[in-house]
């Protein structure tokens, strides 16, 4: 049997201690970190997971700027609110839930953001800093997967690594930073043409596709490391609702030494590093009142 990389328990962990290290950081500095959450319309993922986040950020102490818009705010009324949020010096992150409603474009919104707000990591400036390897707000999810692996051990340098999705959320930073950590990284995507070829060579694979069961048995590695980050909302033929990875967990997971489970590996992990984004921010900001 596989050991599960139990992203659940490493996140309580991590809140934990950001928690700890807040409370004492706040005495110092007179106010709590403080994180605005910008969510438009009624996506039901979306607003468990920006509830998520703010009941986390409550957790450990870090102040809730959220705001909820309806889906009809224009372009350039979510850009004020942006630029004010900007302007708060309470506020040490900012970030815009993904997807918005279609009448709006969120690239040039992510651009706003001032960089040294931008939790999320998907601003070009923090995007930039990881490419060129300097200190910087790096994107939850591959941040997330970085430490999980880390927690257990798994050394990533010089190992072939296959990661599964080119996406600008997850997959091309994940890439850059198992670069950075001097792994030997592929990415895969739409147009590859034989995925199994490739996957089949990892040692590690990161599979972010947004495909439910994409992964299958004869797409591994025996022995290798499977890390999930897919997130996909099916419901059964008796209209039960589940939440399955982009890898078929029965099949593959008899076959590798680690995999995460979908619930409870990645996603947890993504908002336990938007946590502590935020709280490098706080830092960067109250930091030289402290010295
Ligand atoms: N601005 C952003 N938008 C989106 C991001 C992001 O990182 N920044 N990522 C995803 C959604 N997401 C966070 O926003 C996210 C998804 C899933 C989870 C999570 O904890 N999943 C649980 C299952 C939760 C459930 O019941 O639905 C798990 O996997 O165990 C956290 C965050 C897209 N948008
Ligand atoms: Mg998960």
């Amino acid at each position: 049997m596989a050991n599960l990389l139990d992203g659940k328990a490493l996140a309580q962990k991590i809140r934990i201690q950001l928690q700890q290290e807040i409370q004492s950081l706040q005495a110092q500095a007179g106010r709590p970190p403080g994180l605005g959450v910008l969510m438009v319309g009624e996506n039901p993922a979306s607003s468990v997971y920006v509830r998520n986040k703010e009941r986390a950020c409550e957790q450990v102490g870090i102040a809730s700027f959220g705001k909820h818009f309806p889906t009809n705010i224009t372009q350039a009324e979510l850009t004020e609110v942006i630029h004010s949020l900007n302007q708060n010096s309470e506020v040490d992150g900012i970030l815009l839930q993904l997807p918005l409603p279609p009448h709006l474009n969120a690239i040039p919104l992510l651009y706003e953001i001032s960089p040294d707000k931008d939790v999320d990591g998907l601003h070009p400036v923090n995007m930039g800093r990881l490419v060129r390897g300097e200190a910087g707000l790096r994107s939850c999810t591959p941040a997330g997967v970085m430490q999980l692996l880390r927690e257990y051990e798994i050394e990533v340098t010089g190992k072939d690594v296959v990661v599964v999705g080119a996406s600008i959320l997850v997959g091309k930073p994940m890439a850059l930073m198992l670069l950075e950590a001097e792994s030997t990284v592929s990415i895969t995507h739409i147009k590859t043409k034989d995925l199994a070829k490739l996957t089949c060579e990892a040692e590690i694979l990161v599979v972010a596709a947004g495909y439910p069961k994409l992964i299958t048995a004869s797409h591994v590695k025996p022995g290798a490391v499977v890390v999930d980050v897919g997130i996909n909302r099916l419901t059964d033929y008796e209209g039960r609702k589940r939440i399955v990875g982009d890898v078929d967990f029965e099949g593959v997971e008899p076959l590798v030494d680690y995999i995460s489970p979908v619930p409870g590996g990645v996603g947890p992990m993504t908002v336990a590093m938007l946590l502590q984004n935020t709280l490098w921010s706080y830092k960067q900001r109250v930091g030289k009142n402290l010295e």
